[in-house]
């Protein structure tokens, strides 16, 4: 049973449908790329799946339920696209992370010694177990960035959705932040990770969804990593050189 089934989404906005009959079945422990343009419904289809747009039509299974009658949110740990952690209000990085637990405690109670577990080692996990008590509005970008992340962990969830996850982050720590997705992906988590270029991740990564104009143009192997053009029996025609742009309608240009 897959963990997340999305059968013909629609999605529109303004009466404009940006997702457009979109199918896409991530099963238990499988770790999915979601790729395409800048616009081409990327964001938009899993903010579907996180319950935060409705569909114009088509359904949602998470877990083999109906979205509608989905209640184990704990389930699923969702970063969305970048936004910043900082909200307004002055809260520690602990108390964001705190949030990603939320589904975990009985209304009013507070924080069980797992809670508060869980967002120790969270933290610890992104490097962040230093600035727990930080006020996030104090923090870069990137380490804002690694809160989220570490908000989405923190419920320890079965399947991970990330929107760009390490969009403004550095190489050295988006290849900290790969091997504790990857360690994820090891324990059994299904991730289903919004991107523009593979990163780090690309090895661990089973298949690849490409989004154009809010369809489906592709789903399966993932693109080769940029490293495979120093291989000397690499054959791919570059589609810069000769004008051809359909490589870049697959795999998005930005
Ligand atoms: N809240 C909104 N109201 C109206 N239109 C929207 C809204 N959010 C997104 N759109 C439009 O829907 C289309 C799809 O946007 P979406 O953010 O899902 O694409 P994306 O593939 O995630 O792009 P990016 O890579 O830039 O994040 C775009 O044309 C965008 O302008």
């Amino acid at each position: 049973m897959p963990v997340l089934n999305v059968r013909g989404a629609t999605v529109s906005y303004g009466g404009r449908a940006v997702v457009r009959g979109v199918d896409l079945a991530v099963e238990p422990g499988e770790a999915v790329a979601l790729m395409g343009a800048n616009g081409s419904g990327k964001s938009t289809l899993i903010k579907a799946v996180a319950g935060l747009v409705p569909l114009a039509s088509g359904s949602i299974e998470l877990f083999g339920t109906p979205q509608k009658r989905f209640r184990a949110w704990k389930r699923i740990g969702y970063v969305p696209q970048r936004t910043g952690a900082a909200s307004g209000v002055p809260s520690t990085a602990a108390e964001v992370v705190s949030q990603g637990r939320l589904a975990h405690r009985f209304l009013g109670m507070p924080p069980s010694r797992a809670d508060r577990d869980a967002v120790t080692q969270s933290l610890a996990e992104v490097g962040l177990a230093d600035h727990a008590h930080c006020s996030v509005d104090t923090l870069s970008g990137g380490q804002q960035q690694r809160v989220l992340i570490a908000r989405a962990l923190a419920t320890d969830p079965d399947l991970l959705i990330m929107d760009e996850p390490t969009v403004g982050v550095d190489a050295e720590t988006q290849a900290a932040l790969a091997a504790v997705v990857a360690d994820r992906i090891d324990a059994g988590c299904a991730v289903l990770l919004v991107t523009h270029e593979l990163g780090p991740l690309t090895d661990r990564l089973d298949r690849a969804v490409v989004l154009a104009d809010g369809k489906v143009v592709h789903d399966g192997a993932p693109p080769r990593p940029v490293g495979e053009h120093a291989d000397p029996h690499h054959e791919h025609a570059h589609p810069h050189a000769n004008g051809d742009t359909a490589d870049e309608a697959i795999w998005g240009g930005k």
